[in-house]
């Protein structure tokens, strides 16, 4: 399979844009934990003056749960997480289904499996459960085996992401998360942009292309479905300033 090197995204893609902005690995580096990721303190200022450039068509539509993403300080953006599964809107109480008994069982399990494996790390998160093993990657197969055993016991999703195998409910992606934030306000009218760099991006990136939009991969050429890339988080940044810049 041949696979290309895409094209910067040219800035005019931003100006009628409905932006959909995945986080981690696209807003900001990748760290060696979850609790690592750093933001900096231009990243919020930068996103607010782009959501007012955009008339207010910004969203974030991550992995993480909305609990963590408002604790990193996303609390004012309209926000999709754990994948699609959750909803919130500034000032608003989440919507979100119930955490199921079946992903404290598997929580107990990744416990178990962890504990005599340093390096693997337990990540509990609103209504589901993520094994890392990017501090032990020897432990890749055995943790991947460990997490499709326990989703077929439990019938749960498996979600694979960056040196992690995460269990959750299924019945939601981040494309299903543009396509229903698109129905509303304030994304609504806009032409769906989605930034991002993960495999877990890139049914945002055929959701954002079926509702006549666009995708931006971050990172190095891939199989995908993205038309643009961005080559790293800080090259995300240049472009987020200068769409921000473009009616300043
Ligand atoms: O959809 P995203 O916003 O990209 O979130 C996906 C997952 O990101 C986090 O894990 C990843 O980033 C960590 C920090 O940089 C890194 O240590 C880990 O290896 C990556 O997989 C987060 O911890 C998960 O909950 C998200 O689902």
């Amino acid at each position: 399979m041949l696979i290309i090197k895409l094209p910067p995204p040219p800035i005019s893609l931003l100006s009628d844009a409905a932006l959909f902005l995945d986080f981690d690995g696209t807003l900001a580096p990748i760290a060696d934990t979850p609790d690592g990721v750093v933001l900096g303190d231009d990243l919020l200022p930068l996103l607010n003056r782009l959501r007012s450039t955009l008339e207010g068509r910004l969203a974030i539509v991550s992995g993480r749960s909305i609990e963590t993403l408002r604790e990193l300080g996303f609390g004012d953006f309209l926000l999709a997480g754990t994948h699609g599964l959750e909803f919130a809107r500034p000032g608003e109480a989440a919507e979100a289904p119930p955490r199921l008994a079946a992903i404290d069982a598997v929580e107990e399990a990744f416990h178990s499996f962890a504990e005599d494996k340093p390096g693997v790390l337990v990540e509990r998160k609103s209504i589901s459960v993520g094994l890392h093993f990017r501090g032990a990657p020897d432990w890749q197969q055995a943790a991947g085996d460990l997490a499709d055993a326990l989703a077929k016991e439990h019938g749960l999703s498996v979600q694979r992401g960056k040196m992690l195998f995460e269990l959750r409910p299924g019945g939601a992606d981040k494309g299903s998360a543009v396509t229903q934030l698109m129905r509303e306000a304030p994304m609504k009218g806009g032409r769906p942009v989605f930034i991002g760099d993960d495999v877990t991006d890139e049914e945002g990136f055929a959701a954002a292309v079926d509702h006549g939009g666009t995708g931006i991969l971050v990172g190095p050429p891939r199989h995908t479905l993205a038309a643009f890339s961005l080559e790293q988080v800080a090259d995300v940044r240049h472009y987020l300033a200068e769409g921000a810049a473009r009616s300043d």
